[in-house]
């Protein structure tokens, strides 16, 4: 089974300790916190007691800093897909093959919520040609608006059909020729829709749009899909690229009603969840963590505010990534949990600016501030989109079959739990709905128990095989028709309200840059240079976060459903009713918006200069990556700070390991090189002895050559003492250079010698009897010129002493 392990590095960190900060502090940056109590799909607005933590920090407390959702969350890979791609339509009865275990995708990027969550981005492209307020209108309120959806035989023709599908007069019959294999009657069915095809635009116009505009007119709206493995509950609800489903479609819609109604202004924000084994998981959340349901509040769970198509778009595209599927026997990617989509809408009438609303009560501790503030009440309403996971036979897989057994047991409690509301209903009884059974049940009682518009998409296989699950189907959606429903309107009169909290944090922001403006010119002559550039960051900081927050909620003018991004709001127009004293004072408000736009430039240029490493509007896939990098290396400084300081360095459990490999890593790597090196020293040290040796034979040689010479000086001289008549010749000129002369056989004696040579002929006469001395070279001097060609200076040397050896022809002439 692919369980979420949450490994120490993914466990979710603490808060920092909030700093104190003076009213000169730079505003924090927006960041919504991540998890947010939120009140059940029906009981909307939040009661006091239950209050939930909001994703924004308290209005009164501007300067606060928000710690960001995802510090110490490792990055997890961002699942691209906007939707699960669909398996290609599978023929009825086929059978892929079953893999080991369902997928959550591994959790998308780890998100820094923006106040925009993604605005640049084209939108969502949904062909959904029928306006909103064009669509069907809810003709019976009270009651549950239930569509069948059969899905196409392979063929697509609906001949193989177990079934006679009655499109005009929404009606469904066995035909009589199945009835006997399948073990059922030909009873009649009627719905409100009986739909087929693979179009999901008219499916979403006859069974989502009108509950849609209801959600945004401030009623509590569930839409769900429920039916037999494989037989288009997906489809219907997310559908794919080709056929955008339910989902999509109404995202498309919230955005064009919106725009359609200029005098009020909107707050979105979603969540998105799975029940999977009877366990409650938040598909936003970077960390899988277990949600809890605490009477009708779920805690943890994330909600993220969104501005734009493209927004809710990357929301659903993430919480889809981390959908548990798996192939089963009957669909290749079948749901393994029921999944729900929350959409939560604020809305209320635009308040006129001039006129405060006098006539309200005045503000009481713990009272309404909205009316103090001239405000009018809040509506709020939750859509749930739900795409329950299919009931199934056991299949060939053992962990599918036991997930299968969790999806059956919390179904058939839905079913029961419809029973007995439709016999309350009915009967006019009360008697006890066991919505407990089930975590299904559990979270959807606000629903069920009436304060909702319901409407059920039951999705049925119409081949013959599947005639048991499809009757089955059929009895659940007889049994919730009769289900009363009393779904009211909910307005908030208290200022509980996200929207309001944004408000009146914009206005506590207004006039702090008020005060600030209005010292301004004092405070320019008192400050520094630097204490201004401070002033004005803080000042722009202050107006960054007015829009932001003015961004969050939206307006005709500011949301488009169809182009990228909001729009900028118009200009206002000049009233040229007013009296000079009006426009004056316009004009005055003018010249001071100036002067602060102004120090906003400056303070801008500085922001500039300081920009961060990453752009705002970067994929939040990339603030991920940024971010643990930059974890990994404050974390890696820290321990190498730590152990230059002599403190023993405990690892950190949060490194997982990886910091440790890494150092692994690269000290083998640096003892690899340290050994080549070694290696590269001991065959250097063995090249050097080499030298050495050769040099204790050169200098051998070389004495011997000298050795050699003198012996021929001395015969040289020893001749011309000899001789007792000449000056014994230099040894510069001495017997070298009789050889030089001697090996090119031009000894040439001189006169003078000649006679010497006459007069010395006693000597010279004993002497040629015996051996010369240059027969007597050193044996080891003439080894050496034979030997020895190891080295390259042996022949150079062997050279000079093969020329300094004499001839045969030389030591004749020289002797004769
Ligand atoms: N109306 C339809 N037209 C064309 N294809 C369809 C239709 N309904 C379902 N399919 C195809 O049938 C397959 C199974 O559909 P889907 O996954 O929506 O079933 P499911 O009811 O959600 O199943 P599970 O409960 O197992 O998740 C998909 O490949 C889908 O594209």
């Amino acid at each position: 089974m692919a369980t979420r392990q949450r490994s120490a590095s993914q466990s979710r960190p603490s808060s920092p300790t909030r700093p104190k900060t003076s009213m000169r502090t730079r505003p924090p940056p927006f960041v919504p916190s991540s998890h947010t109590r939120v009140p059940s799909a029906s009981r909307a607005p939040p009661a006091p007691a239950a209050r939930a933590e909001t994703p924004v920090d308290r209005p009164t407390s501007p300067t606060k800093i928000t710690a960001s959702i995802t510090a110490g969350v490792k990055p997890i890979k961002k699942n691209l897909a906007f939707r699960r791609p669909m398996a290609p339509h599978t023929p009825l009865g086929s059978r892929p093959t079953t893999p080991s275990s369902p997928t959550r995708h591994d959790s998308p990027a780890a998100m820094l919520l923006t106040p925009h969550q993604v605005t640049t981005v084209t939108s969502h492209d949904v062909d959904v040609s029928v306006d909103m307020d064009d669509g069907p209108m809810l003709d019976s309120e009270d009651k549950v608006l239930v569509s069948v959806r059969v899905r196409p035989n392979k063929a697509g023709d609906g001949k193989d059909l177990a079934w006679i599908v009655n499109e005009k007069d929404d009606k469904i019959q066995l035909r009589p020729e199945n009835a006997r294999s399948g073990g059922a009657g030909t009873a009649e069915y009627r719905f409100d829709n009986i739909l087929t095809g693979s179009d999901n635009k008219p499916i979403y116009n006859a069974t989502a749009k009108a509950h849609v505009r209801a959600a945004m007119e401030g009623f509590n709206s569930v839409i769900f899909a429920y039916g037999q493995t494989a037989s288009g509950k997906t489809f219907t609800l997310t559908g794919d690229d080709d056929q955008p489903g339910i989902i999509p479609r109404a995202m498309k819609d919230v955005f064009s009603y919106i725009r359609k109604h200029p005098k009020r202004e909107f707050l979105l924000r979603a969540s998105y969840l799975e029940i999977y084994n009877e366990t409650i998981h938040d598909l936003l959340s970077p960390v899988p963590t277990p949600v809890q349901l605490k009477g009708s509040t779920l805690v943890p769970l994330r909600e993220e505010v969104f501005t734009s198509p493209q927004g809710v778009k990357e929301i659903l595209e993430r919480g889809e990534g981390n959908r548990r599927t798996a192939s089963t026997d009957w669909n290749e990617r079948s749901s393994r949990s029921h999944s729900i989509f929350r959409l939560v809408i604020e809305s209320r009438e635009l308040a006129e600016a001039s006129t405060p609303n006098h006539n309200m009560p005045p503000a009481t501790p713990g009272g309404s501030r909205l009316y103090r503030d001239g405000g009018k009440p809040v509506q709020m309403s939750v859509l749930n989109l739900i795409d329950l996971a299919g009931s199934e036979k056991a299949t060939s897989d053992k962990e599918r079959t036991r997930e299968g057994r969790y999806i059956n047991t919390s179904l058939l409690t839905l079913g029961h739990v419809i029973q007995i509301l439709g016999e309350n209903a009915a009967k006019g009884k009360s008697d006890h709905v066991p919505y407990r059974s089930s975590k299904l049940t559990h979270l959807l009682q606000p629903c069920l128990s009436g304060d909702a518009r319901i409407s059920v998409i039951c999705t049925v296989n119409a081949a013959p095989s599947a005639i048991t699950e499809t009757q089955s189907t059929l009895g659940f959606a007889s049994r919730i028709k009769k289900v009363q429903l009393n779904a009211e309107k909910k307005e908030l009169i208290d200022t509980e309200a996200l929207i309001e909290r944004y408000k009146a944090e914009i206005r506590a922001l207004k006039q702090q840059l008020e005060e600030r403006e209005r010292e301004a010119p004092a405070m320019r002559r008192r400050l520094s240079l630097r204490e201004q550039k401070d002033e004005s960051k803080a000042v722009t900081d202050i107006s960054k976060r007015i829009n932001q927050l003015k961004g969050l909620i939206l307006t005709s003018n500011t949301v488009d459903d169809n182009l990228c991004g909001p729009r900028p709001v118009s200009p206002s127009k000049i009233d040229f009713d007013l009296t000079p004293h009006q426009l004056r004072e316009e004009l005055f408000q003018a010249k001071r918006k100036i002067e602060l736009q102004d120090l906003q430039i400056m303070s801008l240029e500085t922001a500039l200069e300081q920009r961060p490493l990453i752009s705002t509007d970067a994929p939040e896939s990339e603030k991920d990556k940024l971010i643990a990098e930059l974890q990994q290396q404050v974390t890696e400084l820290s321990l190498a700070a730590r152990s230059c300081r002599g403190i023993p360095v405990e690892v950190d459990p949060a490194l997982d390991g990886t910091t440790e490999q890494e150092w692994t890593a690269r000290l083998k790597e640096m003892e690899t090189a340290v050994a080549e090196k070694d290696a590269y020293a001991a065959e250097c040290a063995k090249a050097l002895e080499g030298e050495k040796q050769l040099r204790v034979k050169l200098e051998e040689a070389n004495k011997a050559m000298h050795a050699f010479v003198r012996d021929i000086d001395l015969y040289i001289t020893g001749k011309a003492a000899e001789s007792r008549i000449a000056k014994p010749r230099s040894s510069g000129m001495g017997a070298l250079a009789a050889l030089d002369t001697n090996k090119t056989g031009e000894l040439r004696r001189s006169s003078s010698d000649q006679d010497l040579e006459k007069k010395a002929d006693p000597v010279l006469k004993r002497i040629r009897g015996q051996p010369s001395l240059l027969e007597q070279m050193p044996e080891e001097l003439e080894m050496l010129m034979n030997q020895d060609d190891d080295f390259d200076m042996v022949p150079t040397a062997k050279a000079t002493l093969k020329g300094l050896k004499p001839s045969t022809a030389d030591k004749e002439n020289l002797i004769g």
